[in-house]
């Protein structure tokens, strides 16, 4: 048998980074979006109880640093081991990765890959775990896995892993567009570079804002683009000065926001409209400030079996 599961890339609508824990991570108030830029997981299950994985990526190619493991580094593999674990499953299975999200992009591409493998082997070994308990194994595997399996608008509290869908009453559907950078950056010396710039300062307790949260009630894109924040784009701007431009062309071509995606490097630019995205989406293509330009909507859906 086998069970594919398609699962969303996320933006950080908006990012509030607190002070760095006991445990190395920071606290966060963020409000996710899952975007239909989609990564496949194909769960085929084997006898033997070994767990392999292969990665065809369909994403632009980036730097070697930002290379997918095909071992047990790979999150989709630390995933099914989890469950395989957790649940005493003798089966092992193959894991086929079709990857269109950005590597090391801030869109949280191997989280989103965690949270398919999960939904694609509960199917394939039959295990019948509902979503919360899948929800909890999430937890364990990243601070963004939880959000991949939930996809839509939700908020992330804790260290990103604590979703709650408190936007049920949020409206509208979103046109992205998303410039990707050719090499990638490491979301530890992201916030690595937060703390070295805060240079000891007093950092507040993170929090949601509320014009943030009012413009998705209202299905408002003027007032979301207004409303976009990222805490860490100063840090991602340090570590890549040359971002600024791709943001400064994107609003001049008629973004109603521009943005860091979380830790980054990808950039994305809120339009009015799809016909809108695509003027955006020429300019920064036609500036060669990245290497690939896609358009994406929003919300949609977290990870889901497609057969
Ligand atoms: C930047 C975001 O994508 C925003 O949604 C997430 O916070 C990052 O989520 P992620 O890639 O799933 O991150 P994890 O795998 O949990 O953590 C990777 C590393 O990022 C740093 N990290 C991550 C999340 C967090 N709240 N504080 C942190 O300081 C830590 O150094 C951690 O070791
Ligand atoms: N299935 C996977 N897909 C992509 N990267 C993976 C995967 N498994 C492990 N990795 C490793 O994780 C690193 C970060 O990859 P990822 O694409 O998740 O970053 P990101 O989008 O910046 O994450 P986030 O937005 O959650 O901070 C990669 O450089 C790679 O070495």
């Amino acid at each position: 048998m086998t069970s594919t599961v398609r699962v969303p890339a996320k933006i950080n609508l908006s990012l509030a980074v607190g002070p760095a824990r006991d445990d190395g991570y920071h606290s966060l108030a963020t409000v996710y979006q899952a975007v239909d830029l989609h990564d496949e997981v194909r769960a085929t299950s084997r006898d033997d109880g070994r767990i392999t994985v292969t990665v065809h990526s369909e994403a632009p190619s980036t730097g070697e640093s930002d290379e997918v493991p095909v071992d047990d580094r790979n999150l989709a593999v630390r995933a099914a081991d989890l469950l395989r674990e957790t649940m005493g499953v003798e089966e092992g299975v193959d894991l086929a990765i079709r990857k269109a999200i950005p590597v090391a992009g801030g869109m949280a591409g191997g989280s989103a890959d965690a949270a398919a493998a999960l939904v694609a082997c509960n199917a394939e070994w039959g295990l019948g775990m509902s979503r919360d308990e899948l929800q909890e194994l999430a937890t364990r595997l990243g601070s963004d896995v939880p959000f991949l399996l939930h996809g839509g608008n939700a908020v992330g509290g804790g260290r990103g892993e604590l979703v709650s869908p408190v936007l049920a009453r949020s409206r509208g559907s979103y046109h992205w567009v998303v410039a990707i950078a050719a090499v990638g950056l490491s979301t530890p010396a992201v916030f690595g570079e937060f703390d070295r710039l805060q240079d000891g300062a007093d950092v507040e307790e993170p929090r949601v804002p509320d014009d943030l949260l009012s413009a998705l009630r209202a299905g408002d894109p003027a007032e979301l683009g207004a409303a976009l924040s990222n805490d860490l784009q100063a840090a991602a701007l340090s570590l890549r000065p040359e971002l600024q431009a791709t943001l400064d062309l994107g609003r001049d071509a008629g973004a109603l926001g521009a943005i860091v995606s979380g830790s980054g490097p990808t950039t994305v630019f809120l339009a009015g409209s799809e016909a809108e995205g695509l003027d955006i989406a020429f300019a920064l293509a036609a500036a060669q400030v990245c290497a690939d330009v896609v358009q994406a909507r929003g919300p949609v859906a977290g990870a889901r079996l497609i057969t």
